[in-house]
């Protein structure tokens, strides 16, 4: 049976109509997308970025499962994260591979779709998240250099196959990338000028800044906070006898024993010369002089081995302070300067007491 111009016409107008509903929910998504690309772009801090990519991407492409994987071989990006005190754990589905890329089981840098394969994607999609059915991995790729992949999974197993062009998808990985490499470089700069550069703990400025962040939580919660002032014992005779570099690497080799004894959510900085700051946090006198003393025998009691093979032996004293009930009404900036100099005072005790000392002062 031949059409009719009446049918015809007919039919071109309801194929119109469905090419321009098409034309308007793509144009939908676009805008969709675009309020995405510029929430990403728009990401000042590491968090931020995650948070936008794992909630805003999963909801808006309606996704079961995103997970975001960084190279990170010598564990750079994890340590600059735990310094700025944010907590990996708390992401699941941030995933840092550590090993070099050429033992991962699949093509490094094409966007690969298709069902999901546990050989080849259970990195990508550890025990911790959903199982997708299908999935697209997204390479990141910055300056010729592939930073990690975006990987996205869904529960429909016809979300995601082999022939499905992935242009659209590889633009929001290449936006991905270069957001995830700011970030980073961002969060280096801060880590950066907060780090001191000789010993690799944090400076003087993070610890007065953390200080009063600490003081301030102190204030709300009626938690304890101590504080320690740790300086080396004639430390001067250090560098006349083993000369400034000498000096320099007993510095570095105090600061990672004083390091170990600290908890990750504990600071410690390097205040200048030989003098260094810890905080120690939701710790009261009695634990902190605790923590003090096995500080103080674990650099006097072991000798330190210089890289031309010399030995010497060292000691600290160390001042320790404590904030016990605090009232609302004192001033955050006064109740930290108080309690530094409380420490200070404690460590006068310990050099005037013979060195090689914990005192406190109340
Ligand atoms: N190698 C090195 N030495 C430093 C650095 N900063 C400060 N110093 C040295 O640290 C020494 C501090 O000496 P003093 O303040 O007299 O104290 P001390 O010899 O440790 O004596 P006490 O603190 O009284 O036990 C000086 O010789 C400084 O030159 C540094 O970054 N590297």
């Amino acid at each position: 049976m031949t059409n009719t111009p009446a049918t015809e016409n007919s039919q071109l107008r309801s194929q119109l109509k469905l090419l321009l509903e098409q034309a308007h929910r793509n144009q939908q998504i676009m805008q969709r997308y675009q309020e995405f690309d510029l929430k990403f772009i728009g990401a000042n801090t590491f968090q931020e970025l995650i948070d936008s990519v794992f909630d805003t991407l999963t909801e808006a492409s309606e996704l079961d499962v995103v997970t975001l994987s960084l190279i990170d071989p010598d564990a750079e990006i994890r340590r600059i994260l735990t310094d700025l005190r944010i907590d990996v754990s708390d992401y699941p589905n941030l995933i840092f591979i550590a090993e070099s890329i050429d033992e991962m089981a699949h093509p490094a840098r094409k966007a690969s779709l298709g069902i999901y394969n546990s050989m080849q994607h259970r990195r990508l999609f550890p025990d911790t998240v959903l199982k997708p059915s299908s999935v697209a991995i997204l390479p990141l790729i910055r300056r010729n250099a592939l930073i990690g992949w975006l990987s996205l999974g869904s529960l429909d197993a016809t979300r995601f196959t082999s022939g499905m062009a992935s242009d659209f998808l590889q633009h929001r990985a290449s936006i991905v990338a270069i957001c995830v490499e700011n970030v980073i470089n961002n969060e280096r700069l801060q880590h950066i000028g907060l780090t001191d550069p000789l010993t690799g703990v944090n400076n003087r400025r993070y610890v007065e800044r953390r200080l009063l962040e600490e003081v301030g939580r102190t204030q709300r919660h009626g938690h304890t906070l101590s504080a320690m002032y740790i300086d080396l014992d004639f430390f001067k005779k250090v560098n006349d006898n083993y000369g400034h570099q000498g000096g320099d690497e007993v510095l570095r080799e105090v600061a990672a024993r004083i390091k170990a004894e600290l908890r990750l959510s504990d600071a410690l900085g390097r205040f200048g010369g030989e003098e260094f700051v810890v905080l120690l946090i939701d710790a009261g006198m009695e634990a902190a002089l605790a923590v003090a003393e096995r500080m103080r025998s674990s650099i006097a009691n072991r000798p330190l081995v210089l890289s031309s093979g010399e030995q010497l032996r060292l000691s600290v004293s160390i001042g320790v302070s404590t904030l016990q009930a605090i009232e609302r009404k004192d001033e955050v900036a006064t109740i930290a300067q108080q309690l530094l100099a409380k420490a200070d005072q404690a460590l006068y005790l310990a050099k005037q007491g013979g060195r090689n000392k914990v005192m406190n002062v109340i």
